[in-house]
């Protein structure tokens, strides 16, 4: 569940004043997601989602979120389009906290990922980064491996409660991947630009088999495209087991070569990105998993899971995966 802070009645309906969507009809808060308070929004005009921005989310980056979304669902790209009230704002505060009216995007995801499902999402990311190249502002990656070796250290304490030797396996993937990351010492810089950094499956939307859109843009910032592509195939490209389906990933990277051919130099740091990208998020689960209260709103997702992967990627590092 994540509703952090209710809305009430009074409080919505002074807030809707400032825009032009019509009278407050219904809003209930959303149970999936963790970071933020979601709502339906039902209005007399149409349906919208409201969000009240709770956690990691830096107030003082919520414009460049809600900019990268405006751009991408202005040129095309079917993903939340915030609302502007009647000054032109798109963030305001409510009960406190910073909140942001959004369109509403039909369709839900899916549970039961296909090959099809893994090269639309590839086809999709593809077109994302294109078409980002017109958003000039960049935001750096707070959750890139410069914050990997801080982020292990604070999960040293509990860690190995989660499973023993946890934290020396983390930190012994990292030593190799760190020294190996593109555009540090002599590995080539790579394509770079707008990403979404977090396209799970709960972050995209299908409707009658079709990839009908794309949300949560919070963890987006300014990256190699190739990172994007290799949080992807971590995301889409295991069974249940956890075991690698090749087949999903093959169809994911040769949908996004359709459309954004990929250089050499991308093929060959694919294996290390998607040891990387195993890494942030077994280090942003292990994280909350320590931190976060048993009994807290927020379901807390597995960091083995994660683990999992980097260990199958990390295996793979020097002769690739595909
Ligand atoms: N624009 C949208 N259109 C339709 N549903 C949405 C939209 N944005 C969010 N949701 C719903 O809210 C849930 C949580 O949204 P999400 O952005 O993933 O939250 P969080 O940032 O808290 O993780 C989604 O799974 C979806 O059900
Ligand atoms: N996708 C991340 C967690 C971020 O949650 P989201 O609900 O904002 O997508 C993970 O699975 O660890």
């Amino acid at each position: 569940m994540a509703v952090y802070t209710e809305v009430p009645e009074d409080a919505l309906a002074a807030f809707l004043e400032g825009y032009d969507i019509g009278r407050p009809v219904a809003c209930h808060g959303i149970a999936e997601g963790v970071e933020n308070s979601n709502f339906l929004l039902k209005t007399t005009q149409a349906t919208f989602i409201l969000t009240l921005y709770e956690r990691r989310v830096n107030p003082d980056e919520l414009p460049w979120f809600l900019g990268l979304m405006q751009y991408l669902a202005r040129h095309g790209l079917s993903c939340p389009l915030p609302v502007a009230d009647r000054q032109g704002r798109t963030l305001r505060t409510l009960c406190g906290r910073p909140a942001a009216i959004t369109t509403f995007l039909p369709g839900g995801w899916l549970r039961q990922v296909s090959v099809d499902m893994c090269a639309q999402v590839g086809d999709a990311l593809a077109r994302l980064h294109l078409l980002g190249e017109g958003y000039v502002a960049e935001r750096p990656n707070s959750m890139g491996p410069q914050a990997w070796t801080d982020l292990l250290q604070a999960c040293r304490a509990g860690g190995d409660d989660v499973r023993p030797g946890l934290v020396r396996t983390i930190g012994e993937t990292l030593a190799r991947v760190l020294p190996a990351w593109p555009g540090t010492g002599n590995n080539p810089s790579l394509p770079r630009g707008q990403i979404h950094a977090d396209l799970f499956p709960d972050n995209v939307f299908f409707r009658d088999g079709r990839l009908s859109g794309i949300i949560d843009f919070y963890f987006a910032c300014t990256d190699w495209y190739a990172y994007d592509l290799a949080i992807t195939i971590n995301a889409w490209c295991f069974d249940d087991d956890i075991r690698f389906v090749p087949a999903r990933a093959r169809a994911m990277v040769e949908a996004y070569r359709r459309v954004r051919p990929l250089e050499d130099a991308e093929d060959v740091a694919l294996a290390t990105l998607a040891t990387g990208a195993a890494i942030r998020f077994t280090l942003t689960r292990l994280y909350d998993w320590i931190n976060t209260p048993v009994d807290a709103l927020v379901t807390r997702k597995d960091p083995l899971d994660y683990l999992a992967r980097m260990e199958f990627f990390a295996s793979r590092m020097d002769e690739g995966f595909l």
